[in-house]
């Protein structure tokens, strides 16, 4: 059975936790870590088939078959190069960090070196599929534009660093408008999904990014509209927050549980 070790216990990481334990996803929870006891004590106390040992980093990539990061683009650094050199594949979250040239070109050759697999859900957007197909043929354009209540933006260093003041903020206001590149970097905790795009489309510096801050929603909305030789799609998902980490969709656990089940099932739909 997959030995799986789950590097972060907040919003994405205690779900997966919990699908692994319900036999959801049939593999072995055998590691967890995070750096706030309050997280691992309350994913330990919400299991009652596994009784997975909290291990370091570099521990935990000796043990367990792959490690899954749900922590934090910052924790990418740690624990992606650990993993691969442990020749441990590893599920990354915190897709953004792979802005940065030189850790994804650094995974790449290491996963490559000691034949391994990086993995990257779909996570809060929905399209991955089709931007995939319709990449083996000329893309012409991948835009996101990502709409959130204030608490799915609140502390995002651009909001910060611009003194944006979003709860005096009454209308649907568009915040940043951009490249996938700045988008990540500004706000590293609310639009991974724009890493995911560039990484599975046209890269980083070609796909065009709006943010919009919208009081009136309770939602997290994600639209994207794709263009190429195959024709045009778009696709707009209405995301119900997740209940400890607003910024967080639902449907990003979810992305994750259905791709580790893909790695344990025989028979795989989709692309
Ligand atoms: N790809 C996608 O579509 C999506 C990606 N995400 C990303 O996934 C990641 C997890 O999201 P979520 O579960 O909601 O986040 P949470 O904040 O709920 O949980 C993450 C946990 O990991 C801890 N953590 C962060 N960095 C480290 C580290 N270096 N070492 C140890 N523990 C660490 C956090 O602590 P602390 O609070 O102190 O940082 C926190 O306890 C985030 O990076 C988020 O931005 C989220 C939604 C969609
Ligand atoms: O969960 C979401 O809606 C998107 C998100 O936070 C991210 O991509 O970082």
């Amino acid at each position: 059975m997959l030995k799986i070790g789950v590097f972060g216990c907040g919003a994405i990481g205690g779900e997966i936790c919990k699908a692994i334990d319900n036999g959801q996803i049939e593999a072995e929870l055998y590691a967890i870590y995070d750096r706030h006891n309050e997280s691992l004590d309350r994913v330990k106390s919400s299991l009652e088939n596994f009784d997975p040992q909290i291990m370091e980093i570099v521990d935990m990539v000796r043990e367990v078959d792959l490690v899954v990061e749900c922590a934090s683009q910052q924790a990418v650094y740690e624990v992606v190069p650990a993993a691969l050199h442990a020749k441990c594949d590893v599920m990354v979250v915190s897709v953004g960090a792979f802005v940065d040239t030189q850790l994804l070109g650094m995974a790449e050759n290491i996963a490559r070196e000691k034949n391994c697999r990086i993995y990257v859900p779909s996570g809060a957007i929905c399209g991955i599929d089709g931007l995939i197909s319709a990449s083996a043929a000329a893309l012409h354009s991948v835009t996101l534009t990502t709409e959130k209540p204030p608490g799915g933006l609140r502390g995002a260093p651009y909001v910060l660093e611009n003194n944006i003041d979003i709860d005096s903020i009454t209308g649907r206001t568009v915040l940043f408008e951009g490249s996938a590149t700045e988008a990540v970097q500004s706000f590293p905790a609310n639009v991974n999904v724009a890493a995911t795009l560039s990484l599975a489309g046209i890269g980083f510096d070609n796909t065009r990014v709006r943010i919009v801050l919208n009081p009136a929603l309770t939602r997290n909305v994600h639209e994207i509209t794709v263009e190429g030789e195959f024709g045009r799609f778009t696709s707009r998902v209405e995301n119900v927050p997740s209940p400890t980490n607003p910024k967080t969709s639902y449907l990003a656990p979810l992305s994750v549980i259905s791709t580790l089940k893909k790695l344990t099932q025989s028979f795989n739909v989709g692309t």
